[in-house]
């Protein structure tokens, strides 16, 4: 089931998440007791302010502080929007942080009452389930077709290029046909012969589940982060439930696309 929550992370759609100066924060670091540790995740010192936002952390936890607002001063530089991200990234791992620029609010592109109405919507976050139809199997074989480049045409356009994937499962196995976005997403993933793939069909979206166990021993040259797993049994498509995590401004802005929201669930075309 974790290997599929992979398949829901509809945000790297939309959000493209960037090695900044806060990258290193993976949480407040306190212990049990909520008693801050010296050095833990991505956190150096700052105790007594780590304990309090701990002590924030446990209420929101409870519910108990819905609709309130902490703030925390400061001079610069001293960490007050790590130990907002500390926090954020201590409850659940989708937790939007949105941050907002004052450059944004005084802006000549956007209203003032826009800019921070955008800005709260991009810090409430929905969990939406659906039920996704997935095929899920091990790769037999895959050719790409790649016709001769049209002039006019960038070469390597993906959308000209057909495919056939073979996917096999313990109990049976089909050819599909691949249509453009497939293949780039396959590409994306390096997938090859031997490995066990997760295929979204609507949203177009490949997931590498690991390396079948049966190819194990083909090459020598595998690294740390090879995973080998077992061939699926049963049918190659099967229901699943998939989760979307999305901020209420992501939906805002694939509702002013053409293709609306439905673009989130739904893929462009039938193929897969
Ligand atoms: N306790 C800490 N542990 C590890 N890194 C920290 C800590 N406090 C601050 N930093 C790092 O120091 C830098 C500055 O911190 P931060 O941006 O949170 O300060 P700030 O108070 O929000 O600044 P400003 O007032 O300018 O917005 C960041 O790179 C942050 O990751």
């Amino acid at each position: 089931m974790t290997e599929l929550k992979k398949l829901s992370e509809a945000r790297d759609l939309m959000r493209i998440e960037r090695i900044g100066a806060h990258s290193h924060i993976r949480g407040l670091g306190l212990d049990a007791g909520l008693e801050a540790r010296a050095v833990s995740e991505g956190m150096v010192g700052q105790c007594a302010a780590r304990k309090s936002a701990g002590l924030i952390l446990s209420l929101i936890k409870e519910g108990k502080i819905a609709g309130r607002a902490i703030l925390l001063a400061g001079q610069p530089g001293t960490g007050k929007t790590t130990v907002a991200m500390g926090l954020a990234k201590s409850l659940v791992a989708e937790t939007p942080l949105a941050t907002v620029f004052a450059s944004e609010i005084f802006s000549l592109e956007m209203s003032k009452t826009e800019a921070l109405t955008q800005a709260f919507r991009k810090a409430i976050g929905v969990r939406i389930k659906e039920e996704a139809e997935i095929i899920e199997g091990e790769v037999v074989e895959i050719s790409i077709d790649r016709p001769a480049a049209v002039a006019g045409s960038s070469a390597g356009h993906f959308s000209s290029k057909t495919g056939k994937l073979t996917l096999k499962t313990t109990d049976m196995e089909s050819v599909y046909e691949l249509g453009g976005k497939m293949i780039e997403a396959l590409g994306k993933e390096k997938v090859q012969s031997g490995d066990v793939i997760a295929l979204d069909r609507a949203s177009g979206k490949a997931t590498k589940l690991g390396r079948s166990i049966t190819r194990s021993s083909d090459y020598d040259a595998t690294g740390p982060s090879t995973k080998f797993v077992r061939c699926p049994e049963g049918e190659l498509q099967k229901r699943k439930e998939v989760v979307h995590c999305v901020a209420l401004h992501e939906i805002d802005v694939i509702n002013s696309r053409m293709q609306g929201f439905l673009a989130l669930f739904t893929g462009v075309t039938g193929e897969i």
